[in-house]
């Protein structure tokens, strides 16, 4: 108790004390407990941010004032984790394991992503795509606890007011939102406030994947009502019972939103998310180049599918030129992919764009986008209208057959739209076609991994955007291929928030495309692998970190002092799930101090920030300093 108070009142550093001596760091280990102790000593355990529960030790739980409050033995983190896993293994569906580790990442933050970075390939499918999905189908139902923000109309003139109630661990900062309209949820389309499990799953990948400190991730949903009539008629649906706002609410209310949260937060990065695309694309064109902002159904959907397309390409062995590709899907991802290709090739092989783009053949729910088709073609899909078919062709097996194309690509949400005459079609147009069958969740994906490898007889190159299982063909397995966002967001994300980059730029976006694609080896492209291994997505995130970072300096968009070694300062300031050591002020203080401030934002109000270098818990404080 004494030893926190010292640490509490001067060691290292009162918050002034930080301004002028920028190397020396407070962190909010040293205020929380203290503040625990003083005014509600047992409120640590109800922080998922400080809560260890069994793992306090005997001096802590003297010092914290929670003697008597936990069973006598101190556990170690591995057995807590170790207990944790048992309990979601014995939970037999989805949705109840979904269930469990919502409750297990409010309980603590430090058992939930240690859990879920050490059995990645169990509980990703869980707290991401396929379970998310029903997760949003089911979120009035199951809802349990207060869990990110939310606007609506009547907020309006009021939400950077209702900005300053977010303070869930007493801490102002917020490094990322992720924000929805819950218009365009997965492929399972206008789930209205219901979407909020997505922002809330995606964040947790940017904590568990790239290393956001999980108390500076905020998940929004903005409520523009929804035209679900089922929802509207829901007992249990949360949101606001109207049908979504016209243009002249919309945007206003959207406009507020954005400019509240910069104002508040200057450094903070807005992922966009599941924007149906009558909004998505003027949104991210309105506010690419004036905030730290992407859309990742654009432009995270098609970096990483892009980085997929040019490793199947190796794996194809044609020619670049003679490839063939039709997209079933022509909105936000459809679209967005098709653009990233593009950059792809001009950066790796110096294709033009105008050439890149003859290779796509686009079809969405009218049939094959043709310059003729005589409809009203949104300006999005206009670059991809074909100049040379005139005929119409609605139905994609005689888009298939009179393409001829060497891949299709679904972004469609349309399930079993690759059926077996398709993928067989495929199989007598080209050695190794290349079937990337990516709409989420499962039960929206256009084709099975087990249908695409049985047809092809194994010849296919497959991608989903769900996970499938292994499957077997004679004596071999196949381990398909996850072609998701998730392997590039949280990287992106985490690089151009870490340089402090100005926005989000397309040779941001082009570089790590290139990354994730050349981060996969020859062995494993031998072995149809056209992604690196899940497993890895910390060292994936890191590099993709670093690529985006140089990219940012070089086209002048970094904020921050070039560090000498950039993957090393990313390694550093990626958050770890360990335990703070709640201590006297002697052990603190050796834990907290700053090695080497080699990352220094140049400009006022972040100029006073220290961006940690340790990683860790330690958070960016000018605001916990009372400061800007
Ligand atoms: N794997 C991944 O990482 C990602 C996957 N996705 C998935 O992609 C899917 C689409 O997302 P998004 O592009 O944002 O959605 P959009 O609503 O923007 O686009 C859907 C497209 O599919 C077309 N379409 C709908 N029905 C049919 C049909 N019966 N036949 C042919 N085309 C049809 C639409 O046609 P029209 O334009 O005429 O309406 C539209 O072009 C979703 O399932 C989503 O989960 C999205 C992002 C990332
Ligand atoms: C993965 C994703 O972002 C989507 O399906 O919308
Ligand atoms: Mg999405």
């Amino acid at each position: 108790m004494a030893g926190l108070a010292a640490a509490e009142n001067g060691i290292p550093g009162t918050p002034d004390d930080h301004y002028t001596k920028p190397r020396t760091v407070r962190t909010i280990s040293l205020h929380r407990p203290s503040h625990y102790v003083n005014e509600d000593p047992s409120g640590i355990l109800f922080n998922r941010h400080f809560n260890k529960g069994t793992a306090f030790s005997i001096d802590e739980r003297e010092h914290l004032h929670l003697t008597g409050l936990l069973p006598g033995k101190t556990e170690s983190i591995e057995l807590q984790v170790r207990r944790c896993y048992r309990q979601f293994r014995n939970f037999q569906s989805p949705m109840a394991k979904y269930i469990y580790l919502s409750s297990l990442r409010e309980r603590s933050d430090t058992l939930f992503y240690n859990l879920v970075l050490q059995n990645l390939k169990e509980t990703l499918p869980i707290i991401y795509t396929p379970t998310v999905g029903q997760a949003c189908l089911e979120f009035g139902l199951n809802y349990r606890a207060a869990e990110g923000m939310y606007f609506d109309r009547d907020l309006r003139g009021r939400i950077r007011e209702a900005l300053d109630n977010w303070k869930p661990n007493m801490l102002d900062e917020v490094s990322i939102i992720v924000v929805t309209d819950g218009s365009r949820i997965l492929g399972l389309g206008d789930l209205g406030t219901c979407g909020m499990g997505i922002p809330i799953g995606k964040l947790s990948l940017y904590v568990a994947a790239a290393g956001f400190h999980p108390a500076t991730t905020l998940p929004v949903v903005i409520d523009t009502g929804t035209n679900n009539e089922a929802l509207l008629k829901d007992d249990f649906y949360l949101g606001c019972r109207h049908e979504r706002l016209a243009n002249e609410e919309y945007y206003p209310l959207v406009d507020e939103f954005l400019m509240a949260c910069v104002n508040k937060w200057p450094n903070v990065l807005i992922q966009f998310e599941d924007f149906s695309n009558d909004h998505a694309f003027d949104l991210l064109e309105k506010y690419r180049h004036k905030i730290l902002c992407f859309n990742d159904d654009i432009q995270g959907t098609g970096a990483v599918i892009a980085a997929g397309f040019l490793n199947a390409m190796k794996l194809c062995k044609l020619p670049i030129a003679s490839h063939r590709i039709v997209f079933l899907g022509a909105g936000a991802a459809g679209i967005g992919v098709a653009d990233q290709i593009c950059a792809l090739l001009k950066l790796k092989h110096d294709i033009p764009v105008e050439q890149a783009r003859k290779m796509f053949y686009m079809v969405d729910s009218k049939g094959l986008i043709t310059a003729t088709r005589g409809d009203n073609l949104a300006s999005f899909k206009k670059p991809y209208a074909r100049h040379d078919i005139t005929d119409s062709v609605k139905d994609l097996l005689d888009v298939v057959k009179k393409v001829l194309p060497t891949g299709i690509i679904g972004l469609s949400g349309q399930a079993n739209a690759f059926n077996d005459e398709i993928i067989d079609q495929m199989c007598q147009i080209t050695e190794r076609p290349i079937i990337f069958p990516l709409s989420n969740p499962t039960k929206n994906s256009e084709c099975t991994a087990e249908q695409a490898f049985r047809i092809s007889q194994s010849k296919c190159i497959f991608a989903s955007g769900s996970p499938f299982p292994p499957v077997t063909v004679g004596e071999t397995v196949f381990h398909p291929s996850q072609g998701n966002n998730m392997y590039i967001f949280p990287g992106l994300g985490f690089g151009a928030w870490l340089c402090r980059s100005k926005e989000v730029s397309d040779g941001m976006i082009a570089v790590a495309a290139a990354s994730l694609a050349d981060q996969v080896s020859q062995d494993e492209l031998d072995r149809g692998q056209i992604y690196p291994p899940l497993e890895n997505i910390r060292d994936i995130s890191a590099k993709i970190a670093t690529a985006v970072i140089e990219q940012a300096f070089a086209e002048g968009h970094a904020r921050i002092q070039r560090p000498k070694d950039i993957l090393t300062t990313v390694q550093k300031n990626m958050y770890q799930p360990s335990y703070l050591d709640y201590q006297p002020a002697v052990s603190l203080d050796g834990r907290i101090r700053l090695g080497s401030a080699d990352v220094r934002d140049m400009h006022s109000p972040i100029d006073e920030a220290e961006i940690n270098t340790q990683g860790n818990h330690h958070l960016g404080r000018q605001r916990l300093a009372g400061g800007a």
